[in-house]
């Protein structure tokens, strides 16, 4: 357990400790300095060598396995360094040391500059209870140590500070613990801030986790709970600071999962503890005893031990008991059950061609009984009854999911005045299936969630880096910060979604020259090649299409033909990552089958009245007049009262659609002021394997971490941080707050001063009180936020400062197996 404490005197203690070095420790760091240890790289790993004295040749020279050279070693005090900022010498070999020597004290928080990376330390640990978050509360970022709820803190404090729309975002591979940190970054903020007449609370929210993880979760070859739908949590906050109003936006992304699920993967997991839990009425009603867990059901598996079925069955109570503590009522719970019933009952029935008498076009029927809704969906060029189905099943599965996040909604959605927001977003990770051995290639889906994850990584390039500098330049301040080595997403992210700027047709697109296309800046994305595909005949896969665009010998880093003929080869996240997708079936899967719609028109105009007045209430003016929020809606046009309308954007399954949901969503974001988290992978497949903790208790896997760090930016982010002025205050507001400082006769009270005058006052007041002159700039910009004072990061030492707070463990996790506490090399 984890003891935060404030207590002055262990404050002052840990200060002295910290500040004041003897003699001794003194003359020791300069010696292991003047030892020059420098870190030698290879493809396994690093290894931490020293330079012979006397002996000549360059130590950069061994640097052969990253280029840069730049691996010169830290002192050992810096092993454990909370803030990557802080070391000494900032390399790419340093940093993974640090995080592998703080991992391996069961720290698995470290301050990245302003962003948070979190190791997936695979086992529980106890840091998270409301006695931690308490310790938190009204904390400064510069106070506080490491860890999740100092990510929600410094948001809250940032927000009422600012009065402005924030936001935390999550990167990272699938099971890198991207929900398991959401879910705490909200658990604090309801703690800490509390809710007016308790709108949020913690039993509301774990009934919520509850309910989501049924509907959305399911088991993947990298996580045995992983998440198929992103979610939007929105946190609106009235004039005190309180938690006023909630409400979830939810997209899901791999809606094809319920009739098409990959080899060796599970369907959304409450389908099968539907089958296994219902009991009673609901079980006799939905005739769920006629189901046969041993058939098979192409939408449900029930692959699993006795032991599992008991837990299943159990699962499937409490997701019952959520949803009506979150005020759904037993007559809306059954309806929401007896659509999941219907598909399981669509998948025992099977589906069969049969040609209708009054045309010449086939259509697809249910051998169900008493299922007639073949008819409604027409077959087109190369559907099978299968697809028909198929295709129903995925309409019927989106709307029960979306009517659940809507009554979810009605249950939080306050209709008051709210001042400002926190979104909190979560997505599912990246997908590489060749992690764990699946040698098969990533799906579509797959191809979809790492599409998202590249936005996310662009916006975190923009936000951190380019508009980092532009301030700067706008600012007229000189940072120094060598970026010869930062490759932007952009690049991935264009061959991803590029749309062609004349919106040349495919057929065009394809004769016309490289050259042609490149000086139109029109070579079309992989998402716009799918949608535009299927006017192709349909002998041309769409790998052929791919390669006839990107011949380019540039394009070549990027994007590769791989053996096979549906495969091709992409190089995700700056190169670190590259996936191969098996393109198969894609242009199927990126249209949608009629008979999705169907679906949907089917709930809404059920002869079944209550039915028809559950599906569509969560289209109606009702439910999304009663949602809160002061920040816009996810498609990036109007508020979230638009939730209706906004759904309708997300229900569109074709790849253009894919596109416009990621636009609206970084577009939202982007708007507000946006942190984030990079979840990190410590070994290949840690929440994919049962029986975790013996897996675990290895060391780390330097190559997946490394891949991990460049993918993500680490170093380019760090360094800019550490050489700029990352923290700024308005002008007019320093005067506010450090005005008193000023000599009498600069005194701003006389007269509205300018904003030179200002500039001036503001230059006098820090040279007066001795600041050195290298850790702040005041900037010159007459923008709409006004010039800026900006602090350096490299000044701000969390180490050295006087904390509020301090880590103690009580009691202190064994030591990781295999790793010394400095060790001489890693493999
Ligand atoms: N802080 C943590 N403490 C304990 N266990 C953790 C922590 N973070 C992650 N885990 C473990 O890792 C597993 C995967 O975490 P999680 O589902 O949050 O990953 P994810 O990144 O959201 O995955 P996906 O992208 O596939 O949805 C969890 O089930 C849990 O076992």
């Amino acid at each position: 357990m984890i003891l935060l404490t404030n207590d002055d005197s262990i404050v002052r203690v840990s200060t002295f400790l910290l500040v004041a070095k003897s003699e001794e420790q003194l003359a020791n760091d300069r010696a292991w300095l003047e030892q020059e240890r420098y870190w030698l790289v290879h493809r396994r790993g690093f290894t931490a060598v020293t330079k012979l004295p006397g002996k000549s040749g360059s130590m950069d020279d061994l640097a052969t396995g990253v280029g840069t050279g730049k691996i010169r070693a830290n002192p050992p005090q810096y092993d454990r360094s909370e803030d990557l900022a802080q070391l000494r010498f900032l390399n790419e070999s340093s940093v993974l040391h640090t995080l592998r020597q703080r991992y391996a004290a069961n720290l698995i928080h470290t301050y990245a500059g302003l962003t948070m990376l979190i190791m997936n330390p695979a086992v529980p640990l106890a840091i998270y209870s409301e006695k931690v978050a308490h310790l938190f509360r009204r904390c400064k970022s510069a106070d506080m140590p490491a860890h999740i709820y100092s990510v929600a803190q410094s948001a809250y404090h940032s927000m009422l500070s600012l009065r402005r729309d924030h936001s935390i975002v999550f990167l990272g591979r699938a099971g890198s613990g991207k929900t398991i940190n959401y879910k705490y970054i909200i658990k604090y903020l309801t703690i800490v801030a509390g809710a007016n007449n308790k709108v949020l609370t913690l039993e509301k929210l774990n009934s919520i986790w509850t309910v989501l993880e049924a509907f959305g979760n399911a088991k993947t070859v990298l996580n045995n709970s992983a998440t198929c739908f992103a979610h939007l949590f929105s946190l609106d906050f009235d004039q005190s600071g309180q938690i006023a109003s909630a409400s979830i936006q939810t997209m899901l992304f791999d809606r094809w999962r319920v009739a098409r699920r990959p080899e060796g993967e599970g369907t959304f997991h409450i389908l099968s503890r539907l089958v296994l839990g219902a009991e009673g009425n609901l079980r006799r009603d939905l005739m769920l005893g006629d189901l046969n867990p041993t058939d098979s059901n192409p939408y449900v598996h029930f692959n699993v031990s006795n032991e599992d079925k008991v837990q299943q069955a159990g699962l499937f109570k409490m997701v019952y008991g959520s949803l009506m503590q979150l005020g759904v009522s037993e007559l809306e719970n059954k309806i929401i059950f007896s659509v999941l019933a219907a598909i399981l009952h669509l998948g025992a029935a099977g589906a069969a061609k049969v040609s209708t008498p009054t045309s010449n076009r086939s259509s697809y029927h249910s051998s169900s009984p008493g299922s007639d809704y073949g008819n409604r969906s027409p077959a087109v060029d190369d559907w099978t009854g299968q697809d028909a189905l198929d295709g129903f099943v995925i309409g019927l599965y989106s709307e029960v999911f979306n009517i659940v996040a809507a009554l979810i909604n009605r249950h939080l959605s306050v209709g008051t005045h709210t001042v400002n927001t926190i979104l909190v977003f979560d997505c599912p990770g990246f997908q590489n299936p060749a992690s764990c051995g699946q040698q098969n290639g990533a799906t579509f889906q797959d191809f979809c969630f790492n599409y998202l994850q590249e936005r996310l990584q662009l916006l975190f390039h923009n936000t951190a880096l380019v508009a980092t500098r532009d301030r700067y330049t706008q600012e007229q301040i000189e940072v120094i910060c060598d970026d010869t080595d930062e490759v932007s997403p952009e690049g991935i992210v264009n061959i991803l979604d590029n749309i062609p700027s004349n919106n040349s047709s495919l057929s065009l697109a394809m004769r016309s020259s490289q050259l042609d296309l490149r000086q139109s800046d029109s070579t079309p994305g992989l998402l716009w090649l799918l949608d535009e595909h299927r006017s192709l005949p349909s002998q041309q896969s769409f790998v052929d299409s791919v390669f006839n665009v990107y011949r380019e010998r540039e394009h070549q880093t990027l994007i590769n033909k791989a053996a096979g003929n549906h495969h091709l080869l992409i190089q995700h996240c700056q190169g670190t990552n590259p996936v191969l997708y098996n393109t198969e079936n894609w242009t199927k899967l990126a249209r949608e089958h009629p008979s999705t719609k169907a679906a949907v028109a089917l709930l809404l105009e059920s002869t079944h009245n209550d039915m028809a007045t559950v599906f569509t209430m969560s289209r109606s003016a009702n439910i999304s007049s009663t949602l809160g929020g002061s920040l816009a809606g996810i498609d990036g046009t109007q508020s979230l009262r638009r939730a209706s309308s906004i759904r309708r954007t997300f229900t569109s399954s074709s790849a253009a659609a894919i596109k416009r949901k990621s636009d609206g969503l970084i577009e939202t974001l982007r708007r507000s002021k946006v942190k984030f988290v990079h979840c990190l992978l410590a070994q290949h497949n840690v929440a994919a394997v049962d029986g975790t903790k013996e897996y675990f208790d290895s060391t780390i896997n330097v190559p997946l971490l490394r891949s991990q760090i460049r993918g993500a930016e680490v170093l380019p982010a760090v360094r800019l941080y550490k050489q700029g002025f990352p923290e700024c205050m308005q002008l007019t507001e320093f005067i506010r707050r450090f005005g008193l400082l000023a000599s009498s006769s600069n005194s701003t009270e006389a007269s509205t001063p300018t904003p030179t005058d200002t500039k001036t006052s503001i230059e006098e007041i820090l040279f007066g009180i001795d600041l050195d002159a290298s850790s702040y700039r005041v900037g010159l910009s007459q923008d709409r936020a006004g010039p800026a004072v900006e602090w350096s990061g490299a000044g701000r030492m969390r180490s050295v400062r006087p904390r509020h707070v301090a880590f103690i463990h009580e009691n202190p996790p064994p030591a990781l197996p295999n790793l010394p506490q400095n060790p001489p090399s890693y493999v």
